[in-house]
């Protein structure tokens, strides 16, 4: 294998195309936006430069993953050669499913076709396709550079044969994975959305201050960063979807936090608009 796509340059995308191409894959990174394709060249070829310059990658490397990264806002361009396709397009089951039924259409029959969804269903995804054996999804972590794990979910139909070609990518990206059976939000997001839930509802309540709730949780129980900067990294659209999911198939213990929604609808949505419980500019 040596050619992949990720289709959908936003915060995980660009995360997962470094990864490819840092490790010696082509990669074809994809996105309807043209403006989004422009902004994820420019952060991906910084994040390079910056990893380049502080030793983390071979000077050699660097070039050849500049030469393996190519951007193209037409699908068929960009996946009908690929080996594996990553889509990391916004949480939304039939925006996933209309782009797995496409990449059916245009990929080579042995392509696998791998979600990076944070909490949703293989299984409904490749039921959609001619090929529910090549599907799988591989839960990747942001910010993807420094983490580790690839958490693979495998659908009812997914292959014995396509999880051990997942585990040789990771091997080759440097990742780590867990095999994962299907439930909804997999271990880890049904876990931190459920952390990070509760820290907006403190937070709501009054019980402490965002700071406060975060320094308890990373000095007090040992998590690398606070639920609710964490929150803000992730972008609490992307959580607030999670959580709606997570609500509607497991029930009343999801129920978003109204603070969340309310951030939300504010446009106040982490991280990447400048605010969110935290305050960027
Ligand atoms: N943000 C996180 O921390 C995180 C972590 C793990 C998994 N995820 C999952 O990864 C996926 C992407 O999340 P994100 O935070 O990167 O979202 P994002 O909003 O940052 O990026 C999504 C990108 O998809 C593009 N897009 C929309 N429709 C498209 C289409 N039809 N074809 C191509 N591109 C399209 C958008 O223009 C945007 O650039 C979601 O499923 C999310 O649940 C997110």
């Amino acid at each position: 294998m040596n050619q992949s796509a990720v289709v959908g340059a936003g915060v995980m995308g660009k995360g997962i195309a470094y990864a490819f191409a840092i490790s010696g894959y082509e990669v074809f990174v994809n996105d309807v936006k043209e403006e989004a394709l422009e902004k994820a060249e420019r952060d991906i070829e910084s994040l390079l430069e910056k990893s380049c310059d502080k030793g983390f990658l071979t000077k050699e490397v660097y070039h050849t993953a500049l030469e393996n990264l190519h951007f193209e806002t037409d699908l068929t361009k960009a996946a009908k050669n690929a080996d594996v396709v990553v889509e990391a397009v916004l949480e939304k089951i039939d925006l996933k499913i209309s782009i797995f039924q496409q990449l059916d259409e245009i990929c080579k029959p042995e392509a696998i076709l791998a979600t990076n969804t944070s909490t949703m269903s293989p299984t409904e995804i490749g039921a959609q396709t001619s090929r529910p054996d090549k599907v799988v999804a591989m839960h990747f972590f942001n910010p993807v550079h420094k983490m580790k794990l690839i958490e693979v979910i495998r659908g009812l139909d997914t292959s014995d044969e396509t999880v051990d070609q997942v585990r040789t990518i990771s091997n080759q990206i440097q990742k780590e994975m867990v095999e994962v059976n299907e439930f909804p939000g997999f271990v880890t997001s049904r876990m931190n959305c459920l952390i990070g839930n509760e820290a907006m509802n403190m937070f709501m309540e009054g019980v402490a201050s965002a700071e406060d709730i975060d320094k308890a949780m990373k000095l007090g129980l040992n998590h690398p960063m606070g639920p609710l900067e964490l929150a803000d990294l992730v972008g609490l659209d992307s959580r607030l979807r999670n959580m709606e999911y997570l609500h509607q198939t497991l029930g009343e213990k999801y129920r978003p936090s109204p603070i969340l929604t309310k951030y939300v609808k504010a446009g106040r949505l982490g991280k990447k608009s400048g605010k969110g419980f935290y305050n960027y500019s």
